[in-house]
């Protein structure tokens, strides 16, 4: 008797349990059809019922009687899940459909249907927004690498008094919102002060858009720089193109080798500057920009003012601001420092292991370095694979810089006779020698390629010390 009316309690429970899932089955947005072992239907949700247009009264019926091409019959007989299929129904409807059999201790009790997608169109629809997202994203990613700042401050390498002062000019630029004009030799590093300026400054969140005056054919340069409208002209693309003034919008455009602008184009970003609008290439309205800008040139400006090959208004219009950077022979401080910097850069970029020898240091210190910071790296990598994991000498460096050290008064062999002068100028390399070497004469001889032996009889012979 106990032992009935427990069972009862808990079917009751049960079947509670059964009424309350179906209710909740109810409320779902996806078509839910639960049939028993036989294949009979137990339960029709609402959205199933909407998706057939079928009232509660199909319920107790065989599913094949109500949906022939439904493949319930065959999960209930292999007891195998079949997810996320494509299934054609009777009414011609296509959908994504999962079928799961109800298994309980091995015994198939059941099976669901569930329409996950009624409509094969959502799907694709779906797939489409995704990929649009997709797209986005990667569009966005991308963007933000090219449109960022490579260098900050801190990646400006010197601890001479110039760079300090230039590092100091840089940070007090930033602070205001004014054009700026660098100016100094080729690879002084007028770019990477660039970079650091918008990076210290209020727009260091915007874009950091780079255009080289220089690279672009003068032919395209204006629809670079302004963009251009669809069918501007033959072969624009289908919706027009922005330039970069426009993609500077909010952050800085840095208009590096300025002094190479052609003269026409000079006039229209002058005009950008004043009235900050401009128009597209074939456009009819304007468009408003907030963009700073940063010019570079490693030419006389004002010589180009006077030859008439450069602009004196927008000069001054550019010039609001400028920061010179004196050459690398101006600021020899930095050398050592700098060589340090470029081989740990080119011990990470090919694995190349190497150190200097201090008379090797002092050799690139004496040299004039026109290509300047840009020079320097050139030869501290190619010092680097000279000396082969050796500490380098001064031998390793490349010879044109070897050569350029020397610093000889020429007088000929009629105003001193061949053999004195010969002998002076053999005296004046020993000693030049023994100076790159810091003193030490077995580096010395190696440096002059000549055997110690030979290089201690000629320093006798010479009175060096
Ligand atoms: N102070 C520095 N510290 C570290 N690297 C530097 C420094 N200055 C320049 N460089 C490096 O030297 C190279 C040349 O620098 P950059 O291109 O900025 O020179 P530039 O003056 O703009 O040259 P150009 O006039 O030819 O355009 C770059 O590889 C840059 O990273």
């Amino acid at each position: 008797m106990n032992c009935d009316g427990n069972t009862k309690t808990s079917d009751a429970l049960e079947a509670t349990f059964v009424g309350n899932v179906f209710k909740i089955f109810d409320h779902m947005p996806i078509g839910i059809n639960f049939v028993d072992e036989t294949g009979r239907i137990v339960r029709l949700n609402k959205a199933m019922l909407d998706y057939f247009g079928l009232t509660h009264e199909a319920e107790g019926k065989h599913i094949s009687e109500i949906e022939p091409t439904s493949r319930l019959p065959v999960v209930l007989k292999t007891g195998k899940a079949e997810t996320a299929h494509r299934h054609t129904f009777a009414n011609g409807r296509e959908a994504i459909v999962h079928r799961i059999p109800v298994i309980d201790n091995g015994k198939i009790l059941g099976a669901l249907g569930i329409i996950l997608f009624g409509d094969l169109q959502e799907v694709y629809i779906l797939a489409e927004k995704n990929k649009l997202l997709r797209d986005k994203l990667a569009d966005y990613e991308q963007d933000k690498r090219i449109y960022k700042t490579k260098y900050h401050l801190a990646d400006i390498i010197g601890v001479s008094p110039e760079s300090k002062a230039c590092k100091e000019q840089a940070q007090r630029i930033a602070r205001s919102n004014s054009n700026v004009l660098i100016l100094g030799e080729s690879g002084v590093g007028k770019e990477l002060f660039a970079h650091a300026i918008h990076d210290e400054s209020a727009r260091r969140t915007g874009p950091f858009i780079r255009v080289n005056c220089a690279a672009i054919p003068e032919t395209l340069l204006e629809s670079e720089l302004f963009g251009y409208e669809e069918g501007a002209f033959t072969g624009a693309k289908k919706g027009g193109q922005p330039g970069k003034f426009e993609l500077a919008d909010g952050g800085t455009l840095f208009l590096d080798e300025v002094g190479d602008m052609p003269y026409i184009m000079q006039a229209k970003i002058l005009r950008v500057l004043q009235e900050r609008e401009f128009e597209r290439l074939g456009g009819k309205t304007s468009v408003r920009i907030n963009v700073r800008v940063i010019a570079a040139t490693n030419a006389d400006l004002e010589k180009l003012i006077e030859s008439g090959a450069f602009r004196s208004d927008l000069f001054y219009r550019l010039n609001v601001l400028s920061l010179k950077i004196p050459p690398l022979r101006d600021r020899r401080d930095d050398i050592p420092k700098l060589v340090y910097h470029f081989l740990g850069v080119i011990y990470q970029e090919n694995g190349l292991y190497a150190t200097f020898s201090p008379e090797c240091m002092t050799a690139l210190t004496h040299y004039e370095w026109p290509g300047n910071i840009r020079e320097l790296r050139n030869v501290v990598e190619k010092t680097a694979l000279e000396a082969e994991g050796r500490v380098a000498q001064p031998v390793d460096i490349p010879q044109y810089i070897r050569r350029s050290i020397k610093i000889r008064k020429s007088r000929t062999h009629e105003e001193e006779g061949l053999v004195p002068l010969l002998q002076r100028i053999e005296a004046e390399e020993i000693r030049r020698a023994i100076e790159l070497c810091g003193g030490n004469k077995i580096r010395a001889a190696e440096y002059l390629q000549i055997p110690k032996v030979r290089l201690y009889r000629k320093l006798k012979k010479f009175g060096i010390e």
